[in-house]
């Protein structure tokens, strides 16, 4: 069994729980924040200072990997793993969401999508089969299905009909799948934000028997509440014994509201993203370095943390090399943004671990700055 899910315990008072992923390049402790690293690298990162901020798995992208530089020239230098030397867990996206976001010039039929590539306007198509050989080239222990990501708002009817197809194209892209021993296939939920179909395609999802079931179709616009309501009515359809993996989530407040709504997994482009412009996640909120008042500043980005960053340099170093465009700069911010969350996974767990999440998110909103 290429990944294994075991449950060790229950939280009392919400839907949180404590497990472990286990895969055949390690193991994942949840909930987990997972590390993005869209073209075989967490942007600034080496797999030293991932391992060093403690991240147990990284995510890589199907869509841009296909395009550069290509999924055969990495399948020959041993896959992800080989290619990037990273040893830990890998899970790919299966690049739906990408050739949806990325490419406006794309036609959607049952067979699959046709998409122009951003760099040079080639053509390509992607079907759930195709997408299978593309990620069981790159080799990632979990792999994503072919799914349609609808925006929000959409039609009902359309939802409908998405919801359905990307259904089918979940058992075409389990047939299709070949290398079930050492990569897992996980499906994905959609339905956008109505009831009925959430549940039908939660209900349509799990009768497909895979090793982890992932939410996606959120994250893209809609109000945090909305978010939080489809967890709610659409976890519980979930088996207890597999994992959850809520796809693009996301910001600390997100990541503890949907731990408590069962949630296992995680991941977002967000830290890494806001860290390489100068915004920084503290346990005081949100701090934007590159302002002109940290100029003298000769605190840490953070005084409660433990990081490379808050080890050694001053808001004022930092601050001129973000403003300078120092590469150094945003080195320091992604360090710190990624460890930051990483710390926030540990305290989550731990919370879980002694029956106090509702309160550890009362303390953390309130030091945070969010609004209860
Ligand atoms: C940011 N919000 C959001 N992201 C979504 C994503 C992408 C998750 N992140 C993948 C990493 C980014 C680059 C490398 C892999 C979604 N992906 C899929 N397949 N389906 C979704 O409904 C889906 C929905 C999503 N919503
Ligand atoms: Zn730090």
């Amino acid at each position: 069994m290429a990944v294994k899910y075991e449950l060790t315990k229950e939280s009392k008072d919400t839907y949180a729980r404590l497990g472990k992923v286990h895969t055949p390049h390690g193991v994942i402790d949840t909930p987990a924040f997972m590390p993005v690293g869209t073209q075989a690298t967490v942007k600034a990162m080496s797999p030293d200072e991932l391992k060093e901020i403690g991240a147990q798995i990284i995510l890589g992208n199907t869509y841009h990997l296909y395009i550069r530089p290509g999924h055969k020239l990495i399948e020959d230098f041993g896959g992800l793993h080989g290619f990037m030397k990273w040893d830990g867990p890998i899970l790919t996206d299966s690049g739906g969401f990408q050739v949806f976001s990325l490419n406006e010039l794309r036609k959607i039929s049952e067979e699959g999508v046709e998409f122009k590539s951003h760099l040079d306007g080639s053509k390509h198509f992607f079907s759930p089969e195709y997408v299978m050989e593309i990620e069981e080239s790159l080799g990632a222990d979990i792999i994503m299905a072919f799914d349609e990501c609808i925006p929000y708002p959409c039609e009902k009817d359309y939802a409908k009909k998405s919801m359905e197809r990307t259904v089918r194209w979940l058992k075409r892209c389990k047939k299709a799948h070949t290398k079930t021993d050492t990569q897992a296939l996980f499906g994905i939920v959609q339905g956008g934000t109505f009831k009925d179909l959430r549940i039908e395609s939660a209900k349509m999802t799990i009768d497909i028997d895979l090793p982890g079931y992932a939410i996606g179709g959120l994250s893209v616009g809609e109000p945090k509440e909305e978010m939080n309501e489809v967890l709610e009515y659409t976890v519980p359809v979930l088996p207890k014994g597999k994992p959850r993996y809520l796809m693009g989530v996301g910001s600390p407040d997100s990541l503890i509201d949907g731990t408590i709504r069962g949630i296992d997994m995680f991941d977002c482009v967000l830290p890494t993203r806001i860290a390489r412009n100068g915004t920084v996640m503290t346990s005081e909120g949100k701090l934007v370095v590159r302002n002109a008042e940290y100029s003298r500043d000769s605190k840490p980005l953070d005084e409660k943390c433990d990081c490379y960053a808050c080890r050694n340099f001053s808001r004022a170093y930092i601050r001129h090399l973000i403003k300078a465009g120092e590469i150094l700069g945003g080195r320091l911010t992604t360090i710190h943004n990624l460890r930051f969350l990483q710390n926030l996974m540990k305290d989550i767990r731990s919370a879980i671990n002694e029956d106090r999440l509702l309160s550890f998110r009362e303390e953390f909103f309130e030091s945070y700055g969010y609004k209860k």
